[in-house]
């Protein structure tokens, strides 16, 4: 897969996908990775990549010309078809499913903004869609291009050894969220690890901690999960965990 960035910092997302399973899958060919910088397309000797807004008010706003430029070179750069997303606050929310859908794209270019976001002309006539990782006020597009990359390489065939795939299917899997984790020692200041994990009793071990994922999810995010299309063993192991709560 081919992803391209647009961004007045593309150094930034760079060094986000030089580590761990992206740098991997950049490393092995799995993943191809380039920037592009409007700054580098805009005319003038000052070089202008923001203006300042129509109708008045505070900040700036990204010229089109520039990116326009920048997109252009990009495409042009891979004869493949690519989807055009501008990472927005304005989007779409980021998920799982979204992440499945890009990652079995065979490019994908992903426009950050910067200071109060881009001309309103330029994503009618450019954007394929717009895609969010969040509802908080960020600086710029480039750590949810970086979110982005991230989520997108791991699916990439090859991109997780074994044992890292066994991980994401267990994330993705149910769409839960994870149970606890421990490792040594057994016994700390903090507390000990519960017996079950200790019990050697791998029916009993993986109960416990689709119980403990449930109730989690259920406690933390009921958003993610309804409680109707649970099945009848998850439902059992609700109502256990109520009656020994008291609840
Ligand atoms: C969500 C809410 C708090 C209501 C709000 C309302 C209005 C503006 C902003 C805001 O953050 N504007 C600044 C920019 N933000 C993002 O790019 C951005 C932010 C968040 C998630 C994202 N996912 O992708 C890109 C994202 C846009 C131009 C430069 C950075 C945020």
């Amino acid at each position: 897969m081919r992803i391209d960035v647009v961004s007045l910092f593309p150094d930034f997302i760079d060094q986000a996908a030089a580590v761990g399973v992206v740098g991997r899958a950049r490393e092995r060919g799995l993943l191809t990775m380039q920037g592009w910088n409007p700054r580098d397309y805009a005319e003038g000797n000052y070089r202008r990549v923001d203006d300042r807004p129509f109708g008045g008010g505070p900040g700036m706003v990204m010229l089109i010309e520039p990116l326009r430029a920048a997109l252009a070179a990009a495409r042009a750069a891979d004869p493949a078809p690519v989807r055009v997303i501008y990472m927005s606050p304005q989007g779409r929310p980021l998920t799982q499913a979204k992440v499945r859908e890009l990652a079995a794209l065979p490019r994908l270019l992903l426009l950050c903004g910067r200071y109060e976001g881009v001309d309103e002309r330029f994503l009618q006539a450019e954007i394929d869609e717009e895609l969010s990782i969040g509802d908080y006020v960020l600086s710029g597009g480039e750590l949810a291009a970086a979110v982005v990359v991230d989520a997108v390489a791991r699916l990439q065939d090859g991109a997780l050894g074994d044992a890292e795939s066994a991980v994401q299917d267990s994330f993705e899997g149910d769409g839960l969220l994870d149970c606890p984790h421990y490792t040594r020692p057994v016994e700390h200041d903090m507390g000990r690890v519960p017996d079950v994990l200790l019990s050697g009793n791998h029916a009993e071990i993986a109960k416990w901690r689709r119980q403990q994922s449930l109730v989690r999810t259920l406690e933390r995010r009921p958003d993610l999960i309804d409680e109707t299309a649970l099945g009848k063993a998850d439902r059992r192991l609700l109502a256990a965990w109520r009656a020994e709560q008291g609840g």
